[in-house]
């Protein structure tokens, strides 16, 4: 049996320091209690720009426009029960306050910090590549 591939997109939020914005996932969660980039997967009919601003409105009740998602890099990882298919986009312009709606908790944290944050294994390289660009 071939794994689903999972098609999720994600927002590396930066702000004028450009420390970069995570979210804690809440218990009940897979991989709970870990650091990730705000997100989620894009669905049928939607574009992945349209899918994360519809995710970054949705868990952090910001707005953002497609225009403004600066493609940065992706995560393409082999979770045991599905692949991970995953484009990291940066955002400097929003609208609003990050405000967690969904439980989660935010931390804006120094790019070289990254590495300290327990995160998923997907997002290790995504981290280290923050920390070497900025
Ligand atoms: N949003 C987000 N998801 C990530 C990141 N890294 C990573 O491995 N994922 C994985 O991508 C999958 C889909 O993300 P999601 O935010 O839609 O997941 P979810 O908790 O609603 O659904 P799930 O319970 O099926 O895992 C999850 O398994 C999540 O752990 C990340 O940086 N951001």
């Amino acid at each position: 049996m071939t794994k689903p591939l999972v098609f999720v997109v994600a927002a590396a939020l930066m702000d004028a320091q450009d420390r970069v914005l995570l979210a804690r996932r809440p218990e009940g969660k897979s991989m709970a209690g870990l650091w990730e980039f705000p997100g989620g997967k894009v669905e049928s009919g939607e574009t992945p720009e349209a899918a994360l601003c519809r995710e970054l409105k949705e868990e952090l009740q910001v707005e953002a426009a497609p225009g403004d998602l600066q493609s940065f890099n992706f995560a393409s990882f082999d979770y045991p029960k599905f692949h991970l298919f995953m484009p990291l986009y940066i955002l400097r312009v929003w609208k609003g306050e990050p405000v967690p709606l969904e439980g989660q908790a935010i931390e804006w944290v120094k790019p070289t910090d990254l590495k300290t944050y327990p995160a998923p294994p997907a997002d290790i390289p995504l981290f280290e590549a923050l920390s070497e660009r900025f």
